[in-house]
């Protein structure tokens, strides 16, 4: 009987160590070489901050208490009491201080300077050569994380998302948004126009009324129709919920993005606005995702015959589901994200920038005569805008661009370099956010006169071309430009010569009580308030 030796260490045991050993050390190699380039490029980041100018910092927090404003008004720094008070109740500061206090920080500034939001180093820009370059380079092609804040709403959607899958996404909707659709969403803006101003002129003999709510619905149904092929109701009492929690949530979105105790998720969500967000969020989504699936089915049923179509399918959300059905270019979350992303673009801007422009125009009575007498000429005696009547409304249209001029939608643009970028006044290191300061830009003597006066005039072509281009950047530019600039316009256009024609304006508001806040975009404190004189 022979003997076979059990060897003492079993050759599985050796081989599984001898692996195991190379793992660890590849993965201490890995761990080292990670470790070391965080920290170069953290001391890249922080060498460069100290060549910046900016306001004095605290340890860990930078500067983000300046954003903590006093209940009672504006405090430049916190005291103690007040981060207890944060602690405890998150949400507990309000923020509609919080816009004038960025303006005063920006103003207060070098041209560019520094800010630490935390760990996170921030270099404003405000000269409009920098914009130039950062918003045609890839390397800042990418949103800052700070957008994070829109996810639960929006996910990685066309505004929030960056790279390959969002650049993909964008090539789809731009032509969708800028091709033969827009003569049909022309006759839905006419309807929906025609509309606010019956409901405006019944308010009559209440006096001054605030105009946002009348275009808010109106846009609402502007929007449904055109974007998610759906009929709007919001003017006659429907869709109440919808446009609640909508206005909400962007109020909640740019809270937190401005106060980085409420970033963390697991905070947020504890606090009474993330219950509330996630709430809005059920009756949003489910609306929005009701409407994808009613499409989804007309696109079958049309596919097979059953059913004929009444008119054609190019209002957004259909678009869409053809080209995903056709190509597979999208799941339905990412199509349920890309859509509530297009319409939330498109009515919160045109809601506000309308009330803007009816409240500049009852400020200045001769301005709004002018505006008047163009589109009465214009239109002659047709009941409606019309496609070959857009391009006459010459004057309109510099009133409109002087409007965003004051009011840029998106006051401040946040980027995240992924890369150094050389700019006129530094060079960006690579993982720095980066603002853009449009708002002051667009306020700046240094390139308009006056800039606190409401002048159309400024948008005459000759006076166009002695300014730099990007010193006037209300579509933003670039890789990331607003993709609905022309459909804004139009719409823009059809609302106001709509209302002004049979409607005269007039406010006591004066443009120095105009004071600003931010929710996702720009808006005024103390409302639009005017009255209709017939
Ligand atoms: C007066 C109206 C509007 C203004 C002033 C405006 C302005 C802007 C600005 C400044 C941006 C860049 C934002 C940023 O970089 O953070 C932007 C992006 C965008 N806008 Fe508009 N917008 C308007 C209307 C619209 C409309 C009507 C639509 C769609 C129908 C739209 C769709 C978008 C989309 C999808 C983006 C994201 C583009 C990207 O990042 O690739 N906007 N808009």
């Amino acid at each position: 009987m022979s003997l076979t030796r059990v060897p003492l260490i079993p050759e599985d045991f050796l081989s599984v160590s001898v692996l195991a050993l190379i793992a660890g050390a590849l993965a201490a190699v890995y761990l080292w070489t990670s470790t070391r380039s965080y920290f170069r490029r953290r001391y890249a980041l922080v060498k460069f901050a100290r060549s910046l100018p900016g306001p004095p910092t605290l340890p860990l927090l930078g500067n983000a208490l300046e954003f903590a404003v006093n209940p009672e008004g504006k405090s430049s720094r916190v005291p103690l009491k007040n981060i207890i008070i944060i602690y405890y109740n998150p949400s507990f500061f309000p923020h509609e201080e919080t816009f004038d206090r960025v303006i005063d920080i920006i103003k207060n500034n070098e041209k560019t300077f520094r800010f630490w939001l935390g760990p996170q180093l921030v270099v404003v820009l405000t000269d409009p050569r920098d914009y130039e370059i950062i918003l045609g380079s890839p390397k800042a092609s990418y949103k800052d994380p700070i957008y994070r804040m829109m996810e639960p709403a929006v996910g990685q959607g066309l505004v929030s998302g960056s790279g390959p899958r969002q650049r993909t996404h964008r090539k789809i909707v731009m032509p969708m948004l800028n091709g033969r659709a827009l003569t049909t969403y022309l006759k839905c803006f006419n309807i929906h126009s025609h509309y606010c101003r019956k409901l405006m002129e019944d308010t009559i003999q209440h006096g001054e009324f605030d105009v946002l709510p009348f275009l808010t619905n109106c846009t609402t149904d502007m929007m449904l129709e055109t974007i998610f092929g759906i009929s709007g109701a919001a003017q006659r009492g429907g869709y109440k919920r919808f446009v609640h929690y909508s206005d909400r949530i962007y109020e909640f979105i740019h809270l937190r993005m401005f106060k980085i105790w409420l970033h963390p998720d697991f905070i947020f969500e504890r606090t009474e606005m993330g219950e509330e967000q996630r709430t809005g969020l059920k009756i949003i989504h489910g609306i929005v995702d009701q409407a994808i699936a009613r499409k989804k089915r007309e696109h079958v049923a049309l596919a097979r015959g059953a059913i004929t179509e009444e008119r054609p399918r190019v209002m957004l959300l259909e678009q869409m589901i053809d080209h995903m059905m056709k190509n597979q270019s999208m799941d339905d979350l990412e199509l349920r994200y890309q859509i509530y992303t297009v319409y939330i673009a498109a009515q919160d801007t045109i809601a506000v920038i309308s009330s803007f422009t009816l409240l500049m125009l009852a400020m200045h009575p001769g301005i709004q005569e002018k505006v008047r007498e163009e589109v009465v000429e214009v239109l002659g005696g047709s009941e409606d805008v019309e496609e070959v009547h857009l391009s006459d409304f010459k004057y309109l249209e510099r009133v409109i661009r002087e409007t965003l001029r004051l009011f840029p939608i998106a006051p401040l643009m946040v980027r995240r370099t992924t890369g150094v970028i050389e700019l006129e006044s530094c060079t960006i290191p690579e993982n720095c956010s980066v603002v853009i300061a449009a708002f002051r830009t667009h306020r700046n003597e240094e390139y308009w006169d006056h800039p606190e006066e409401f002048n159309p005039d400024r948008f005459l072509p000759e006076n166009c071309n002695k300014r730099h281009p990007f010193s006037y950047i209300p579509f933003s530019g670039g890789l990331r430009g607003c993709v609905g600039q022309k459909f804004a316009i139009i719409c823009l256009k059809t609302i106001i010569a709509n209302l002004v024609r049979s409607c005269r304006f007039e406010t006591s508001v004066k443009m120095e009580e105009i004071k600003l806040k931010m929710d996702i975009s720009i808006r005024s404190r103390c409302g639009y308030r005017m009255k209709i004189i017939k």
